[in-house]
């Protein structure tokens, strides 16, 4: 016995847990978290009523349920993902003599890794009095050119508010780069950033993803599940690739958007929060709403700050400065001795046209550094398909022969839009020859950068 009368036994069920100087998750044979202690908490930055009772993988993306298997967690310090964290999660079964009971995952204090992110050239930025955007947060989103300047700046401003912002760009621009940037520059820096990828997830299951469902409410609902908008409470939620939710949700968010209050599925209880909204889209919102395939209403609650991030191959001058970004922190990745790149191989890579946009070059930079069988990059490590088009001649982009290699629907546009511009001169003969309005024309010609 102890002096407080508590018996050992007593002291162990209630404290021992806590005071571990591990994190520890425990979760049943599904992966639904049913206990998690406090070095748990502060490092995931999750409360534990918020995610017991939730599945691992809502907390923990890349989990995967195995014996020792190993997981990384980015762990986000100070303000700033400019210092960001890397931690390594054990996942071991628990078990009894025949069955798996459930999951241990276990994880220290201890980094594997402190991914330094090189700063963006201040001498490059062309800064307002209230700018910073070489400060904090937007540090890892590298570039100088004016286009992506420009978005930046209303990126940082955007951070300073809680108004709900819709990044728009092709695939691989960096949207949910600079949403993370966002919410790391506001005042919700210490709450969640959750994010959803919204085709990433049935139609029939999205309901409960963003808002949660009550123990019942459905055939194999067992548990009650905590919505993405419950976790993200206090922080910022990231809505990726809206345009794709469907018009039933669509409505579901609108009421979210202006009362900022939802229902679990199945449940009667209505649950407020306090979210910022960060809406991102490849794709032309206001287009789908003249069809008729996004509300509306919806667009316009999502449009209060809109964003638009250009593609890469609008903003050529920043490939120099990615190659360098990327093959440092490539090289530290993959563990391996730090290697450069000939002129003439980021020649080649700049008169590439990019149609994957950022997320390709660093593919094709993590796959240089794992060819070359030197520290120097040269042609020969880069794809074909990227070292063929700097000698290639000019081919007619519209080839309809049968065996025709196509182009993206966007590339089509936007050598469309430029032709009938130069021919007519202005947006009412291009768009009286084009059969649309003046006003499309000259949202297009902004979008493909034909003019600013
Ligand atoms: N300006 C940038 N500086 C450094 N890295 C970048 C930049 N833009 C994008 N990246 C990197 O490119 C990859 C793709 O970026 P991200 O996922 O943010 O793009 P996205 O527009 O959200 O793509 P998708 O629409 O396909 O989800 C990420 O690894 C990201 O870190």
């Amino acid at each position: 016995m102890c002096q407080n009368g508590k018996s050992f036994v007593e002291i162990t069920n209630e404290k021992v847990f806590d005071s571990l100087p591990l994190g520890i998750i425990i979760t049943d044979q599904e992966g639904t978290i049913a206990l998690c202690n406090k070095v748990a908490e502060e490092l995931i930055g999750f409360k534990k009523e918020l995610i017991e009772g939730s599945p691992l993988q809502d907390v923990i993306p890349d989990v995967t349920l195995g014996n020792g298997s190993f997981t990384r967690i980015r762990v986000r310090e100070n303000k700033s993902f400019d210092e960001s964290k890397i931690i390594s999660a054990e996942v071991n079964p628990i078990s009894d003599e025949s069955e798996i009971l459930g999951y241990s995952v276990v994880f220290n204090r201890h980094f594997l890794q402190t991914e330094a992110m090189p700063r963006l050239r201040s001498k490059d930025l062309d800064r307002d009095s209230d700018f910073e955007i070489a400060d904090g947060a937007f540090k890892n989103i590298i570039g100088s050119s004016k286009r992506l300047l420009s978005a930046l700046k209303v990126a940082a401003k955007a951070a300073k508010t809680s108004s709900t912002v819709l990044l728009q760009g092709e695939s691989g621009t960096g949207k949910e780069l600079v949403a993370e940037a966002i919410h790391c520059a506001s005042k919700r820096c210490d709450g969640p950033f959750i994010k959803v990828n919204c085709p990433g997830i049935p139609a029939d299951l999205m309901e409960s993803e963003l808002f949660g469902h009550e123990k019942g409410a459905f055939t194999g609902a067992i548990y009650q599940k905590i919505g993405k908008f419950e976790l993200a409470n206090g922080g910022t939620i990231f809505l990726d690739e809206i345009g794709e939710l469907d018009k039933n949700l669509q409505s579901k968010l609108l009421r979210v958007l202006q009362e900022r209050e939802f229902e679990r599925v199945g449940g009667n209880r209505v649950l407020k929060t306090d979210v910022r909204i960060i809406a991102a889209t490849h794709r032309n919102l206001q287009e789908m709403v003249s069809f008729g395939d996004f509300r509306e209403d919806l667009y316009y609650r999502l449009n209060v700050v809109p964003i638009v991030l250009p593609s890469l191959r609008e903003r050529k001058e920043d490939i120099p400065l990615l190659v360098e970004h990327f093959l440092r922190k490539l090289c530290i990745k993959l563990g391996v001795k730090s290697k450069s790149i000939t002129k003439r191989a980021v020649e080649s890579l700049y008169n590439y046209d990019w149609p994957g946009n950022v997320r390709e070059l660093e593919n094709i930079i993590e796959r240089a550094i794992n060819l070359a069988e030197t520290d120097v990059i040269d042609i020969s490590d880069l794809p074909q398909g990227i070292t063929n088009r700097t000698s290639e001649t000019k081919r007619p982009l519209i080839n309809l022969e049968p065996d025709g290699e196509l182009a993206s629907y966007d590339d089509y546009e936007k050598a469309i839009i430029k032709v009938a511009l130069n021919k007519y001169k202005s947006f009412n003969a291009a768009g009286k020859a084009l059969g649309i309005t003046h006003k499309t024309v000259a949202a297009k010609a902004r979008r493909y950068g034909i003019i600013e």
